[in-house]
């Protein structure tokens, strides 16, 4: 998928938001969207899974299926989370079966006979997630997708964007929590001053953010350690895997 010479302002006389952008993603690319408040990000995100029509360049290649979860969904609307994903599912050509892998996995089976307008700003953003991933996207674009995530669905959001890119899905995101920081192969670009930067690959020690580190040596049962490592990582950790054939644990 191709950003190309993007510009985009909100109507003919009010400010350019971006000028001459330009990004190329590869299948499997998983990419941060920063940059201070206002300057744009959101923007960028709508543009490029397609709400909104750049005022001169174009997206090109974009992947047929779009995911989009928007930072703050519009949950005024008057169904059931499970008549609300119903829907979607139905608008997206996809199984119903869908919604209760993607509610199970994002901790929200319990909310499924409620009213949108009676959920938290927490249980409506797992919708907006859900209904993102309903259709398997190509493209998955996620406005903030962490905020006011509990811990549970903070640390299986690396997985399920894992997965995508694994599958040669391409996600875009702002973060400005920073719980993808220790992603491996995650790409970060800067919008600022009407530009789009891309910036160096953080450093993952860096991006844990601490000054000191402290190593732990944790054993755990080989089959959960893919499942602690990958918690880990969405905790900012460094985790490195070693096999042990003994059952034995020194001290
Ligand atoms: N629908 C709109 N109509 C007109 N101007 C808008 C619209 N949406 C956003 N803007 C303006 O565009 C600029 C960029 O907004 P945007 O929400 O994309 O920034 P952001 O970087 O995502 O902000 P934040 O960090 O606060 O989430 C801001 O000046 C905002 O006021």
């Amino acid at each position: 998928m191709r950003i190309a010479s993007l510009s985009f302002r909100y109507g003919r006389r009010a400010p350019w938001i971006l000028s001459d952008a330009g990004l190329v993603l590869d299948a499997g690319d998983v990419v941060e969207v920063t940059g201070p408040n206002g300057t744009g990000k959101s923007t960028l995100l709508r543009l490029v899974a397609g709400l909104l029509r750049p005022t001169r360049g174009s997206v090109e290649d974009r992947p047929r299926v779009v995911g989009y979860a928007p930072e703050r969904f519009p949950a005024d609307q008057p169904f059931t989370v499970a008549a609300y994903l119903r829907h979607m599912a139905a608008v997206r050509r996809v199984g119903t079966e869908s919604i209760g892998r993607w509610s199970e996995r994002l901790g929200m089976d319990h909310l499924l006979g409620q009213r949108l307008p009676d959920l938290s700003k927490g249980s409506a953003h797992k919708v907006g997630l859900a209904q993102a991933l309903l259709a398997e996207p190509g493209l998955l674009v996620l406005d903030e997708p962490f905020a006011g995530l509990d811990a549970a669905t903070r640390a299986e959001l690396p997985r399920i964007i894992g997965e995508i890119s694994a599958r040669g899905g391409i996600v875009v995101m702002s973060d400005h929590q920073g719980d993808l920081r220790s992603f491996p192969g995650l790409r970060r670009c800067e919008v600022r001053d009407r530009a789009l930067r891309e910036l160096d690959p953080i450093d993952p020690i860096e991006g844990a953010g601490e000054p000191a580190l402290t190593v732990l040596e944790v054993a755990v049962a080989a089959s959960k350690a893919q499942d602690l490592a990958d918690r880990l990582r969405a905790e900012g950790c460094t985790v490195n895997i070693t096999a042990r054939a003994t059952r034995e644990v020194a001290g």
